[in-house]
Formats: structure tokens, C-alpha cells, sequence
């Protein structure tokens, strides 16, 4: 077991690897030199990565993959995406192509709100907070105006304060339910700022307001924390077309596979087993996109799921339907996203994926994303009612195989032959494998 040791963040990057080396490795060069093998040469770049968070000792790296065809309110994108799961990028990529001859992928923002909470005790008659917090109101907006001057610009800012009362769960517990408007920027550091002003000048307040005694004085405030839960900041994005120019299989006409389709996603709206996985679909193009542009997926799929749940019974964040022989599937999603602040401007290729996108503003960033859920979501549910899904993931996950037996070229480009006609299971890889080093 490795020890205590006080004071590691202070080391130096290669002390700190050499301490893991005696303590975790014991001593083994391997260690460190797949570490060392992960720096990038360009000392600068590295340390620019180093610096985005602590006690960094090597880079990890993902893919970064891109899906040409979307279009996208007309407009046509090349998507960039940061996964390193296989068949996600192909699966996103054939959606896109199928859609872009049938009109495209429509999407629009419908509301761009987000939300914090100061969360506060008080002892006393919530009729005294409520006259306290009438009077104060302005006060707190206006405590905050150093910090929302340059939002308000951009057409930001503070929108609402409303104190909350939640006794009925926990005794003497209250709330500053704020909103916010952040522009291109996810805001987070933007309302935690405002929120700690809140807190400050909620307690500054009370600490001469005549109406309270001693005791309601005593505001206690527990935390001032924004919230990633944000049903107000939602997108939708659609696709539609006749029944009839959905595909045909030789089993399936294409109004039965619409019919196949609708149902599949009926499911994913009433079973919360089949509905997380079907969801877990959407945000392998959501998530791909969002890390792509140097956004924050933690809070993305925190909002993303509890919003899945919102009517008290997890659910799907897709829906489907056929009304008048035209089929439409969409998306419905919170997506507090930003163009600006976080990494966005730091990371090299987080400020080149968002040039491949022309540069969006952030609604439009929530365009995109939400369209690459769908996207995703169409392929996954498309494999699912046809060849099934090991058909075309193992297709894709058959050079991962190949690699993990250490194939060489020729290995690969005779067993990729191979499976072209043959479908791709482990077991068939290995067999394979083995019958050509026994040749
Ligand atoms: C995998 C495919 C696309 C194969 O599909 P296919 O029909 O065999 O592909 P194809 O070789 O005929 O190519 C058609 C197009 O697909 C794309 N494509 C095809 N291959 C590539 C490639 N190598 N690299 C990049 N793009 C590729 C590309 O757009 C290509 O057009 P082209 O570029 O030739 O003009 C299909 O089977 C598919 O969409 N499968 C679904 C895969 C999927 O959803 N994967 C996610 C992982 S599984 C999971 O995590 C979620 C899940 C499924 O459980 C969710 C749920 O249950 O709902
Ligand atoms: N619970 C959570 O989700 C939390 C997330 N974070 C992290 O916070 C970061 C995101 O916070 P942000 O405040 O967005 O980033 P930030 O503070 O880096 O940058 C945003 C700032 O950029 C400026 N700005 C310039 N041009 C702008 C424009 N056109 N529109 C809006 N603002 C503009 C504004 O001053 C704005 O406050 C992410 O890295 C996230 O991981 C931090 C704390 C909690």
C-alpha cells in the first residue's frame, strides 16, 4: 500500500511520476515511460495542458473524429467528435447522410434560462422573510451590478430572484431560487459570482433590518451553488419525411418499418430499462460533441438525465410518431452550452472544432448537439429494428480486436476481408487469427 504523503501537489511534475513509480510501479520503467511516451515534444502545448487542471503527470488522449452531411436548418455542418467508443462517428456520419436527402435535420432553441440557489436557514414566520426579502430585492440585483455590467451587454444577466420556502421537506430551510441569462458563456462561474453577492448581501441585510429579532436575524447560509438543472435552457431538433422514403428491407415494407420504429421508441417512453439505454444512445452523439467543443459533459448529462425524468418516471428524450403518412422523429434537451469561457479558447483543438462549425454563437452550439443526439439515436434505433446492433458495432469494433492481438498489416487487411462477408463476433476474431499464424 502506497503511503501517506502530505505536500504531492507541490512536486514537480517528474517527481511526482517518480513517486508513483516507487510506490504504485515498483520502480518498473514501463510505468514511466508510457507516461513519458504521452507528453507532447512541443514543451509549450504541453504545458498549456498541464495547466488545465491539477496534478497532471501525462496526457490522455481520445479520438478526435469528424461526420460530414449534416444539415442543419439549411445550413450544412461537418461535425466534430471526441469519442472513443467505436461505431458512434459512423453511426452519426450515415444519419447525416440519410437525412440530408430528405430535407435535413430542423432545430431550434426554445428557451436559453439557467438557474442557482442560495440555500439558507431562518428561524422565524416566513410573512417576516417574505416583507425582509421584498425590501432587499433590489438591493441584492443591485449588489451584483459589478459583476453583471459586461452580461447585461451581451443581453445577459440577473432575470429573477424569488425566495422559496422548502419547510415542508426540511425545517427551516429557504431559498434564493435565482435566474439567469449568460449569453454564449455555459455561466457557470458567472452565477456562482452573483450567488456568493446574493448570499453576502442577504446576510449584510438582515444584520440591520429593524422588522427581525435576535434570532431571525441568525440567517445561516448553508450553500450558493448554480444548478445543472436547467429545463429552461431547452432545444429541439426534428427530422421528418413521407413514410414512404424511409428504408425498405426485404422483410420490412417502410411503412412497416416506421411502424417498428415508432414502437421502439414507445418503449423507450414507458420502460425506464429500455429508456436509459436508449438514452445512453443519444448521448454518445451528444456527449462526443459537447467534449469536441471543450464544453462540460458532467453537467450535460446530469441535466440531460434528470430532465429524462421529469415527469416523475424516467422516460425517453426522443420521440416518434406517423401522422398522415409523414414520419417524425425529434429530441427534446437541456443543453447549457457555451461558445465562450471554460477551455473554449484555450484548448487548440477544442477553438479548431469550433471553426469547423463556423464559429456558432451558443444556441446555435445547441442546435448542433441536439441534432447529433437524434442523429445518433435514428442509426442506433434503425440497427436495432433491422440487423440488429452487433452487426454494425463489431464492423467498426473489429480493428479494436485486431489491435488487441497485436495484428500486423497483412493480418488485418486478410481478416477484414474476411468479415466483410462474414459477421464479426470475438470468438471468430481469435479463430481467425490463429488459423493465419498456423498457416
Ligand atoms: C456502424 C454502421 C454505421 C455501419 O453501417 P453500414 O450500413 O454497414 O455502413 P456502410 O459501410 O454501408 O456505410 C454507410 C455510411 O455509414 C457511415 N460509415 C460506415 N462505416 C464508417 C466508417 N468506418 N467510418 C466512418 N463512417 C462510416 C458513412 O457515412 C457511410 O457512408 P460513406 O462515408 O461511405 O459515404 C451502422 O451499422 C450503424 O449505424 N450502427 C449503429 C451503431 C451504434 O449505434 N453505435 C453506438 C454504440 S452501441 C451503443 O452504445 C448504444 C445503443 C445501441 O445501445 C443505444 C440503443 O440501444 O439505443
Ligand atoms: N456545476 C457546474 O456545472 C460547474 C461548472 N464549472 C465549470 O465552469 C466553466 C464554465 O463557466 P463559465 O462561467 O461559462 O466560463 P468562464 O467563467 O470561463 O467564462 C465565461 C465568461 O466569459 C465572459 N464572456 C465573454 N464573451 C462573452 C459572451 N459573448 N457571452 C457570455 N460571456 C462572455 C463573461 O465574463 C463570462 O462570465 C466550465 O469549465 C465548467 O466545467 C464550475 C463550477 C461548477
Amino acid at each position: 500500500m502506497a503511503p501517506v504523503i502530505s505536500g504531492f501537489s507541490k512536486l514537480s511534475k517528474e517527481d511526482k511520476i517518480k513517486w508513483l513509480a516507487e510506490h504504485h510501479f515498483n520502480n518498473d520503467v514501463t510505468a514511466t515511460d508510457t507516461l513519458i511516451t504521452y507528453w507532447n515534444s512541443d514543451e509549450q502545448l504541453q504545458r498549456l495542458h498541464d495547466e488545465f487542471t491539477e496534478n497532471t503527470i501525462s496526457n490522455y488522449y481520445l479520438p478526435f473524429s469528424v461526420a460530414p452531411n449534416f444539415l442543419i436548418n439549411g445550413e450544412r455542418y461537418t461535425l466534430p467528435m471526441t469519442i472513443e467508443e467505436s461505431s458512434v462517428v459512423a453511426a452519426a456520419s450515415k444519419a447525416a447522410k440519410f437525412w440530408q436527402i430528405r430535407g435535413g435535420f430542423s432545430a431550434q432553441v426554445i428557451s436559453t434560462t439557467k438557474v442557482g440557489q442560495v440555500h439558507f436557514s431562518y428561524m422565524g414566520s416566513f410573512e417576516k422573510l417574505n416583507q425582509f426579502f421584498d425590501t432587499i430585492k433590489n438591493t441584492l440585483i443591485t449588489s451584483v451590478s459589478h459583476i453583471t455590467k459586461n452580461m447585461e451587454k451581451r443581453g445577459g444577466g440577473v432575470r429573477e430572484i424569488e425566495l422559496r420556502s422548502k419547510t415542508s421537506e426540511i425545517d427551516n430551510y429557504y431559498q434564493l431560487h435565482c435566474t439567469f441569462e449568460t449569453a454564449d458563456a455555459m455561466g457557470a462561474n458567472f452565477i456562482n459570482s452573483c450567488l456568493e453577492q446574493f448570499a453576502k448581501t442577504l446576510i449584510s441585510e438582515s444584520q440591520t433590518y429593524d422588522g427581525f429579532t435576535e434570532t431571525e436575524r441568525n440567517i445561516e447560509i448553508i450553500m450558493s451553488i448554480l444548478s445543472n438543472y436547467v429545463p429552461e435552457c431547452l432545444v429541439k431538433a426534428s427530422v421528418s419525411c413521407a413514410v414512404n422514403e424511409l428504408p425498405t428491407k426485404p422483410e420490412l415494407s417502410s411503412k412497416q418499418y416506421a411502424t417498428k420504429f415508432v414502437r421502439a421508441v414507445n418503449i423507450a417512453e414507458i420502460e425506464p430499462y429500455r429508456a436509459v439505454t436508449h438514452n445512453k444512445g443519444i448521448m454518445n452523439g451528444i456527449d462526443a460533441v459537447v467534449l469536441a467543443t471543450g464544453n462540460d459533459f458532467r453537467a450535460i448529462e446530469a441535466g440531460a438525465h434528470a430532465y429524462a425524468s421529469r415527469n416523475g418516471k424516467y422516460s425517453s428524450l426522443t420521440h416518434a410518431e406517423i401522422k398522415n403518412d409523414i414520419f417524425t422523429f425529434s429530441i427534446e434537451i437541456p443543453l447549457a452550452l457555451g461558445t465562450v469561457g471554460g477551455l473554449t479558447n484555450l484548448h487548440p483543438l477544442v477553438k479548431l472544432a469550433l471553426q469547423l462549425l463556423g464559429k456558432p454563437n451558443a444556441k446555435k452550439l445547441m442546435e448542433i448537439t441536439a441534432v447529433a443526439g437524434l442523429a445518433q439515436n435514428f442509426a442506433a434505433i434503425n440497427s436495432l429494428i433491422t440487423t440488429g446492433i452487433q452487426q454494425g458495432h463489431m464492423k467498426m469494433h473489429l480493428m479494436n480486436i485486431l489491435n488487441q492481438f497485436k495484428a500486423t498489416d497483412s493480418e488485418k487487411e486478410q481478416l477484414i476481408k474476411y468479415f466483410k462477408t462474414n459477421t464479426v463476433t470475438h470468438s471468430d476474431v481469435v479463430t481467425q487469427i490463429e488459423k493465419l499464424r498456423q498457416e
